[in-house]
């Protein structure tokens, strides 16, 4: 069975979430929510702790069903074809080394990117034979920031993207988020850091409690 095609393009996506409410928890996290984000676009998604930032990213990433209305894909994607999920904490824990884990993504994604180029890109070069477990959280950050650019989905779904990263690190993945923006991608940031750090317009999405 395949479950990765050869290889994708950074296809023209367009997601749309129609009416959508979100249950989690045994709660409405929010309700009726309709947008539709389109090639080039960005947003923020704001909010108070718990509110449901994290929650709406698995909801577009395919990872959690909404409980009404419905997220729709166009150009015939499926969310787990066309998204890249970065979520705290991150999932390196597989018990390989950095070098290892960056191999396994690109032969799970068909990618023809240059492991070592990429380990120079993100400043993990020193790092490659170490356990990604055993990586601080910004060298994590920069560990996932190589494999969002292996995988090259067109929607990127950004759980605090910036944290835990020093000056370079925030440096490197705001030129690599406007860099997929210029490219026809699409980014999903959900943050409690200033939003203007990429200098790119952008919507917002503020959530609130539901009533
Ligand atoms: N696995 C889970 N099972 C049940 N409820 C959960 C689960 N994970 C989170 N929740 C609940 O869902 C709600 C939304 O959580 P979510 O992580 O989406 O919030 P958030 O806005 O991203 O918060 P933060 O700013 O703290 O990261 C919270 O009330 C949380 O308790």
């Amino acid at each position: 069975m395949t479950f990765v095609p050869d290889k994708i393009e950074l296809e023209p996506l367009e997601v749309s979430l129609q009416s959508v409410s979100l249950r989690r928890g045994g709660r409405v996290l929010f309700e009726n929510l309709s947008l539709t984000l389109k090639p080039g676009n960005l947003l923020y998604v704001l909010g108070e702790n718990g509110i449901g930032k994290t929650s709406l990213l698995l909801a577009l990433a395919g990872l959690l069903k909404p409980s009404q209305g419905q997220i729709s894909f166009f150009k015939g994607y499926s969310p787990f074809f066309s998204s890249s999920l970065i979520v705290q904490p991150d999932g390196a824990s597989r018990g390989l080394s950095v070098w290892e884990e960056l191999n396994f993504t690109s032969k799970l994604y068909t990618s023809s990117q240059n492991i070592e180029h990429l380990m120079a890109k993100v400043g993990l070069t020193d790092m490659a034979q170490n356990r990604t477990e055993t990586l601080s959280l910004g060298q994590r950050k920069r560990l996932s920031l190589a494999k969002l650019l292996i995988a090259r989905r067109p929607l990127w779904l950004l759980d605090e993207p910036f944290s835990a990263l020093d000056a370079s690190g925030r440096g490197l993945f705001s030129q690599e988020i406007t860099a997929h923006l210029g490219q026809g991608g699409i980014a999903v940031i959900a943050t409690h850091l200033p939003t203007d750090i990429l200098g790119h317009s952008a919507k917002t999405l503020t959530l609130e409690v539901a009533e």
